[in-house]
């Protein structure tokens, strides 16, 4: 039997899938790493984690399905978006990689904003500047580390500077260079205009390949650490969400998914890069050539919960805590949460307003505060939902995938705000299934990424939304949808006094 792997780079940590011909996860393991705040609405990583870390994934996930190493012939990526990782002339990393959810790049995104003019961004790049994105994150350090900036000679994602790291190869791929913002998004060509207006050399930017390219094969060295072939063909691999699409089957149009991992994201395919959402999604080229989707992205979906679980009950696992807030009734007893910890990006691009509890009551246990930071977590999700809903498309049910798909009472509470049927895979990682899938069809095992997802997306159930549910969400959305205007003045006021 063959094998192929598919690496997710997520922001909590590295998963690792390896993944049969017919489409049967055969072997998993995760390594996990860390994350530095060290202001708020700072977030980095040290891009070396992530290499030892996939690594040590990579030869534990073989060892522990008990197969031959010998027998894996492809290998792709999956991974977190926007993050900047800068290289030095010989490659090595110049700083720490400045993450999707920093938004200290605030000051950049109205320079760009002015520099480019919000028409010819929309019309290139599809997209706003916004903080997560990476081109302000390169402005950033142009302007306060300039002796780093100078020792620059190229930047990566993150999983593009691990993919380096395992071959040697420098390449970005497409699906991720679209959340740079300094892509022609309709071309698949770096913007020159764009690059022009804000001063930033195109020489910085890496060569461009499809998500699905060959790019070479591991490094001697990196086979003998993981013990795998150095024969293993290596295939570009794409964006996390890009790629959870892919594990999701979102490959035509009328199909959603949503994720919640450290983000939360909505997403429906889109066939053509031609439209114009004047800003309001993310409008992005999918890992699937010629293709695209739109979403957006909610900051701390996973990562609110992460933060309340640290914060309130550190030794109670999730599945644990997700249970005892289903015994909280809908409304957490009349607890509304917004997750806005680390700003926020749909439908309000503010790196400044903070969350909100509204409602507390002395009658309130702890367990309704979790059932308020699930459901609060929900509603944002369900804002993109009804701005995907508005932009036209049909929509017959969404695939919950990520950390947040683990548990049957949040499947259910998705079900209910969405009012739309909520599928849960067999696996709920999306994004290294399609990572999978890449290399599955990359080494030939099937024509297309639509063909590999029929044999390989395995729907373990269908949650109904329940009618009466329905309509007391219903009630609640509209008070959640109340809280943003009434506290944006209010956070920006505290702002002063955060760390
Ligand atoms: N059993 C569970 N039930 C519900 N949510 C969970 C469960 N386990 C983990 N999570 C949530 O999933 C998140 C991690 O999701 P994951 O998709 O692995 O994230 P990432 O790709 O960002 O690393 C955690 O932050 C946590 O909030
Ligand atoms: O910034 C975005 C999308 O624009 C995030 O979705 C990142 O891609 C990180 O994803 P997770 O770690 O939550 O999977």
């Amino acid at each position: 039997m063959e094998y192929v792997i598919g690496v997710d780079l997520g922001t909590s940590a590295v998963k690792v899938l390896l993944v049969d011909r017919n489409g049967q996860v055969r072997g998993e393991w995760t390594e996990s790493y860390p994350l530095y705040q060290p202001h708020s609405g700072y977030s980095e990583q040290r891009p070396d984690d992530w290499v030892e870390k996939t690594i040590v994934a990579l030869r534990r996930v073989w060892e522990t399905a008990g197969i031959s190493p010998e027998s894996v012939v492809g290998l792709s990526f999956s991974g977190q978006m926007h993050g900047l990782v800068l290289l030095d002339g010989d490659g090595n990393v110049v700083r720490n990689a400045i993450l999707w959810n920093d938004t200290r790049t605030t000051a950049e995104c109205r320079e760009i904003e002015e520099k480019v003019g919000r028409k010819a961004l929309l019309a290139t790049a599809k997209n706003e500047a916004l903080e997560g994105f990476t081109l302000p994150k390169l402005l950033w350090v142009k302007k306060h580390e300039p002796h780093l900036y100078e020792r620059a000679r190229t930047f990566l994602l993150p999983k593009d500077y691990v993919r380096f790291r395992l071959t040697g190869h420098i390449a970005m791929d497409v699906s991720d260079a679209a959340g740079t913002l300094l892509l022609d998004i309709e071309k698949k060509t770096w913007s020159e205009e764009i690059a022009r207006a804000v001063d930033v050399d195109l020489a910085l930017c890496p060569p461009l390949v499809e998500a699905t390219a060959l790019v070479g094969t591991l490094r001697p060295d990196v086979a003998e650490q993981t013990g795998l072939p150095a024969s293993v063909k290596v295939f570009a691999g794409g964006a996390d969400n890009a790629c959870g699409a892919v594990g999701a089957g979102i490959l035509a149009e009328g199909k959603m998914m949503s994720s919640i991992g450290t983000s939360g994201v909505v997403l429906a395919y889109e066939q053509s890069g031609e439209k114009d959402f004047a800003g309001r999604v993310h409008y992005f080229n999918h890992a699937e050539p010629d293709a695209y989707y739109i979403m957006g992205v909610t900051l701390a979906a996973g990562y609110s919960f992460d933060w309340w679980k640290r914060t309130f009950a550190e030794d109670v696992p999730f599945a644990e805590i997700v249970k005892r807030a289903a015994e909280s009734p809908i409304g957490a007893n009349g607890l509304l949460f917004t997750p806005y910890l680390v700003g926020e990006r749909t439908p309000y691009a503010d790196a400044d307003i903070r969350g909100s509890f509204i409602g507390i009551d002395s009658a309130q246990t702890k367990w309704d505060f979790a059932r308020a930071v699930i459901e609060g977590i929900t509603f944002s999700l369900n804002e993109s939902v009804e701005i995907i809903k508005a932009s036209s498309k049909t929509i017959d049910s969404v695939v919950s995938i990520g950390g947040g798909a683990k548990s049957a009472e949040w499947l259910q509470i998705q079900a209910d705000i969405f009012g739309i049927p909520v599928e849960k895979l067999k696996n709920e990682q999306g994004p290294g299934l399609g990572a999978a899938m890449i290399a599955a069809c990359g080494v030939g095992w099937f024509d297309s990424l639509n063909q590999c997802a029929d044999a390989f997306k395995q729907v373990d159930a269908v949650v109904e939304p329940q009618s009466d549910a329905v309509a007391k969400y219903k009630e609640l959305f509209s008070i959640y949808r109340d809280v943003y205007p009434y506290t944006k003045e209010m956070a920006k006021r505290l702002k002063a006094f955060r760390p």
